[in-house]
């Protein structure tokens, strides 16, 4: 969708911003472009929208050679967030989000329309906050504001610079999130700066970090934290790496161990050969568990069972596990098929936490699917 072509930039001073580029984003992926200050991340941007022409080199969107293309045409297929949002003070949250598609030469009330549908979705009720102004807004309201009118007009490409670099931590958190679930709704192809390695890593289909004017690994999150390409790369994503991978990594079938089970109507087992035992229903799904100690007893399992609050579905994140597990204080965590408590698939012990974590380096650093790497392999401590 968006292709770079040994596009390199140079400023009238001698500043070479960004040298001998070549990069490819596909349509409806979140590249997130990631480096210190100065590297060249918002010249990369501004030249896809030519706020500033390359030196040399091409760029294509959708094919497209874009220097033959009018730049004020190639805007209206480009939505453009940047940092200070840039609203118009004496205009309404409604009327700045309906400013594209009035330039688009929209009917006024078809415009409002979209606009007040724009903004439901960033979660901004429009009859509450349509007719304020954006001096009557929080920063991260300001920055939804921001993204309704990028979105306006529907384009197919989004640039966004450092969107949500001036909220604090906690809002800048929730706008991810919201940012996360919105994406996976509207699939734009999305450019994204920023400075924050952890917001790279967790907004990212795949991240580009940058060095100086230059692009040095260019791949998935996880494969940057586990197998960072070089010692630059290493030291940006940071000594705690492990840890970032822990959110990138997903639990998955193949991680869990397969524990007793017994159902909720049947008599207590005589005998359990583990400490405890997953208890599930007639359909399967997870009910609770049972400690060894009820069994040999009369009754059944339904009069002993324990509800289990410690669960995660899973494709949830090792991060989410390893946070369950101490938030609970369980030496386990049971996994199930979807998001509702649903069909049992086994459970998380921190050993098997630990296994995949090394398991999906070791997979990355030899570009195969987790499930064929063998644990034997991978090296301990
Ligand atoms: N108009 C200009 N004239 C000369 N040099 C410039 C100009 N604009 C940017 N530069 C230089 O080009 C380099 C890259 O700047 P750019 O703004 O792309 O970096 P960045 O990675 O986006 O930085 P930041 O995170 O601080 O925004 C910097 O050294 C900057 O000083």
């Amino acid at each position: 969708m968006i292709r770079f072509e040994h596009v390199t930039k140079r400023y009238p001073d001698g500043t070479t911003a960004v040298d001998d580029l070549s990069f490819e984003v596909a349509a409806g992926e979140l590249v997130t472009l990631v480096g210190p200050s100065g590297c060249g991340k918002t010249t990369t941007m501004k030249m896809v929208n030519r706020l500033i022409e390359p030196s040399e080199g091409r760029i294509f969107l959708d094919g497209e050679d874009i220097s033959t293309v009018d730049p004020v045409q190639l805007r209206r297929r480009i939505g453009y967030v940047i940092q200070q949002v840039g609203l118009f003070p004496h205009k309404t949250v409604l009327e700045n989000t309906a400013t594209v598609p009035r330039l688009l030469g929209w009917k006024r009330a078809s415009g409002r329309e979209r606009a007040a549908e724009l903004l439901d979705l960033v979660g901004l009720d429009p009859r509450v906050y349509g007719d304020r102004y954006p001096e009557q807004l929080s920063g991260g309201q300001r920055q939804r504001v921001g993204v309704a009118r990028a979105l306006a007009a529907d384009p197919p490409v989004l640039l966004m610079d450092e969107p949500f670099g001036a909220v604090d931590p906690v809002v800048r958190e929730r706008l991810q999130s919201e940012f996360l679930r919105l994406q996976a709704a509207v699939r734009k192809t999305v450019l994204f700066v920023t400075h924050d390695i952890e917001e790279a890593v967790r907004l990212g289909d795949r991240i580009a970090v940058y060095g100086q004017g230059r692009i040095e690994q260019f791949g998935p999150p996880a494969a940057v934290l586990g197998a960072p390409a070089t010692p630059y790369v290493a030291d940006f994503v940071g000594a705690d790496r492990g840890l970032k991978r822990l959110s990138v990594t997903p639990v998955e079938e193949g991680d869990l161990e397969q524990p007793p089970v017994v159902r909720l109507d049947d008599p207590l087992p005589r005998e359990l050969d583990s400490p405890w035992a997953v208890v599930l229903d007639s359909g399967g799904d997870l009910h609770g568990w049972i400690s060894a100690e009820h069994a040999g007893r009369t009754g059944t399992v339904r009069e002993h069972a324990r509800r289990m609050d410690a669960w995660l579905p899973v494709g949830a994140s090792l991060k989410q596990a390893f946070s369950t597990m101490l938030q609970h204080d369980a030496g386990w965590i049971a996994v199930v098929d979807k998001e509702e408590k649903g069909r049992f698939l086994g459970v998380l012990t921190p050993g098997r936490l630990h296994e995949a974590l090394r398991r999906s380096i070791d997979a990355d650093a030899q570009d195969v699917p987790r499930t064929t790497v063998d644990i034997d392999k991978v090296p301990s401590g």
